[in-house]
Parts: C-alpha cells; sequence; structure tokens
C-alpha cells in the first residue's frame, strides 16, 4: 500500500490509517503451574474468529495520545467499563510505538468495539495489535512483523496472536507462537455473556482449585497432536472430542450459570461447547455455516446474544490509508 506524507505545503494534513484485527478462541488451552512472575505457562491452540476490532488512527497536530470508541461498535457499551487513558491498551501500544520512532506525531484511536469486553476472547488485546501495525504505518517507523511481534508480547500475552492471526500454537504465556498449518473453516456460534471476568481473577481461581485438590499442575510442553490434526483436515466432529480449556472449570467457578449455557448450546445442536479462554463468551463448534446460523438463530430467540463466525481468519491487517 502506498504511504501518504502528512505535511503539505507546511499546512498540517491528518492522515487516517484504519486497521482491524480479529477476536480469538482457543481450542485447547492447558494450563501450567504459577510462575514467579505471576504468570502460568502455557499450551494454547489459538483460533483467530471473524469477529472483528477496528482502530482508526488519526495524527494530530499536538502531541499525544487520546482514545475514543466509536458508536459504530455493535456492542451493548452501557455500563462496560473501558479506560480511555494510559490503561486503555490501545494508548499503551501507541506509547510503545511512539518511543520505537522517529517521527511521531500526536494520535487520535477510535476504536469500533465487536469482540466482547472483558470476555476471553482478546478484544483489548486485537486493539492493541491493530494500533501497532496502524502507528507503524502512521509513522513511518518501518518495523519488521517480528519487531512487531515483540512490542506485542511486551503488552499481552495474546496479543502477538492477534497481530498473526490463522491458526497457532502459543508457548510460553501464550505469546511463543508457531503457525498451524490450518487453512479449513469451522463454523461456531459465540454467545455472549452480558458481564465480563477478570482473566486474573479466572487464573488465581484455578491455582485455588488445585491447591485445595492437591494437585500439582504439569508443565504444558506441547499440544495434543490430534487438535492440530482436526484442524488440518477441517474435522469439527473429530475437533470436538480433543477440544480442551483448563481454565473452564476456573470460569464456570465464578460464574456457574457457564454450565448452563454450554448445556443449552449442546442440547440444541451444537458438536460441543467450551468456554473461550478465560470466559465467560461460550464458543459453540458447529457441524457446518447453516447450522452454526440455524443454531445463532435459536439461541437468539431463546434472549442471548449469539453470533455465527468461522475461523482461521487473518490476523491484523490495514484497511484504509487516508490524507484528509
Ligand atoms: C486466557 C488467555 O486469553 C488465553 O489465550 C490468555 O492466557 C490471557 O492473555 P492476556 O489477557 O493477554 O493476558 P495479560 O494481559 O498478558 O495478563 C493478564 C493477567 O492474566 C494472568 N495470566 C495471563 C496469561 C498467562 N499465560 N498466565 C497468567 O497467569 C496474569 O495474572 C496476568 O497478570
Ligand atoms: N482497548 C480495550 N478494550 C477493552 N478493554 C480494555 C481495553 N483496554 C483496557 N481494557 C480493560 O481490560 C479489561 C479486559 O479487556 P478485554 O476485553 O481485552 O478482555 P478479554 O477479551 O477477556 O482478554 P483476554 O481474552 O485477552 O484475556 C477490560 O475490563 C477493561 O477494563
Amino acid at each position: 500500500m502506498s504511504r501518504p506524507v502528512s505535511a503539505h505545503q507546511g499546512r498540517f494534513v491528518p492522515r487516517t490509517v484504519k486497521v482491524r484485527a480479529p477476536g480469538k478462541v482457543n481450542v485447547s488451552l492447558k494450563v501450567g503451574p504459577l510462575r514467579p512472575d505471576g504468570y502460568h505457562s502455557v499450551a494454547s491452540v489459538y483460533l483467530a474468529v471473524s469477529l472483528y476490532e477496528e482502530v482508526a488512527a488519526t495524527s494530530t497536530p499536538t502531541p499525544g495520545i487520546t482514545v475514543s470508541i466509536s458508536p459504530d461498535s455493535t456492542l451493548e457499551l452501557d455500563g462496560v467499563d473501558i479506560p480511555l487513558d494510559e490503561r486503555n491498551l490501545a494508548y499503551k501500544a501507541a506509547a510503545i510505538m511512539a518511543e520505537v520512532s522517529e517521527n511521531p506525531t500526536g494520535v487520535h484511536l477510535e476504536i469500533t468495539k465487536r469482540v466482547p469486553v472483558a470476555g476471553g476472547m482478546g478484544g483489548g488485546s486485537a486493539d492493541a495489535a491493530a494500533t501497532l501495525l496502524a502507528c507503524d504505518a502512521l509513522w513511518d517507523s518501518g518495523l519488521s512483523r517480528e519487531e512487531l511481534a515483540h512490542l506485542a508480547a511486551e503488552l499481552g500475552a495474546d496479543v502477538p496472536f492477534s497481530l498473526l492471526g490463522g491458526t497457532a500454537v502459543g508457548l510460553g504465556v501464550g505469546d511463543k507462537l508457531s503457525p498451524a498449518l490450518a487453512k479449513a473453516q469451522m463454523d461456531w456460534v459465540l454467545v455472549c455473556a452480558d458481564y465480563g471476568l477478570s482473566t486474573p481473577e479466572v487464573f488465581h481461581t484455578l491455582d485455588r482449585l488445585r491447591d485445595a485438590e492437591g494437585v500439582d499442575a504439569a508443565e504444558p510442553s506441547e499440544v495434543d497432536a490430534q487438535i492440530l490434526q482436526a484442524l488440518r483436515g477441517g474435522d469439527p466432529e473429530a475437533l470436538s472430542r480433543v477440544l480442551v480449556n483448563d481454565l473452564q472449570r476456573a470460569s464456570i467457578e465464578l460464574a456457574p450459570q457457564l454450565r448452563d449455557t454450554i448445556g443449552l448450546g449442546e442440547s440444541k445442536g451444537a458438536l460441543a461447547g467450551f468456554v473461550s479462554g478465560s470466559g465467560p463468551t461460550v464458543a459453540l463448534l458447529a457441524h457446518n455455516q447453516a447450522e452454526a446460523r440455524r443454531l445463532a438463530e435459536e439461541l437468539g430467540h431463546l434472549g442471548h446474544t449469539a453470533l455465527a463466525v468461522h475461523g482461521p481468519v487473518p490476523g491484523a491487517r490495514i484497511t484504509s490509508d487516508t490524507l484528509h
């Protein structure tokens, strides 16, 4: 894509770079013991799904970073707490990019939110990944994908995957990624909750449950080959038999109604239902696209917010780059 310049005959000409980045589900999430740094080592299989965040980054003549949430967001955001200051992950991403860029301008970030907030689908992480890519273009920073991935890992465990997209195995804290060859589409229904769960609290709850049982968690070093095989072959039945999420019981401990949502989805025809990441979004695996649409509609009639999506989809991408 050509790179418009932002100054025209001495007059400041704002430039807007728009990037979209996907949310994710973890089709496999094995969690090891608590590490001294407060994180857990994981072995995860990420799948990027067709529910996208969008960040429009516009250069401003005055320095500084500002953030707003676009009215085009499709989420119900009343009563949802998204900080717009330096605690926002997109703000943090722009700040980190400004540090490594030679000529950063001020920037306004407008975020269109579609991924449930605190839903276990990496929505904030997608905003951060999109912002890294947008600011890299806006400020002609010229960072490689590897350099961007390195900055992404400083922002959060899920951020590198939203940059990469597709299907990937994540080791370390989820940030050490290896792309997996799995292009076949799988169809899902996401059942969104009207509340959030705190990711650290879900991890702490898992530690507490394990402590109470006297269980020493094993260090997860690899993912089950059957999962990758089912993804490669585009075989939802096979995948439904091997889906696993160690965090699920902790999420259910904090929000017991999740068990009912999973049970409802399975009774209405899903191959399998499970909590996405730290929850509370529930991901239901469908036989095919028509089934996913039918299931989403049926759950909608029962009063749930249910979305039919597919994956894998690509990671963060620039969708437009314009001078005003
Ligand atoms: C649950 C997952 O979404 C699965 O992909 C991720 O593991 C969470 O990734 P994330 O939200 O990007 O997490 P971060 O923002 O880096 O971390 C938030 C908090 O979650 C906990 N955390 C996160 C990742 C990890 N591997 N172990 C952890 O214990 C830590 O308490 C950490 O302070
Ligand atoms: N850009 C952002 N969008 C949403 N929440 C943000 C953002 N920046 C910071 N936050 C804060 O982070 C919390 C978790 O946000 P997020 O939507 O990323 O959770 P999540 O999808 O469950 O994360 P993950 O799946 O990566 O664990 C929110 O409750 C909010 O207070």
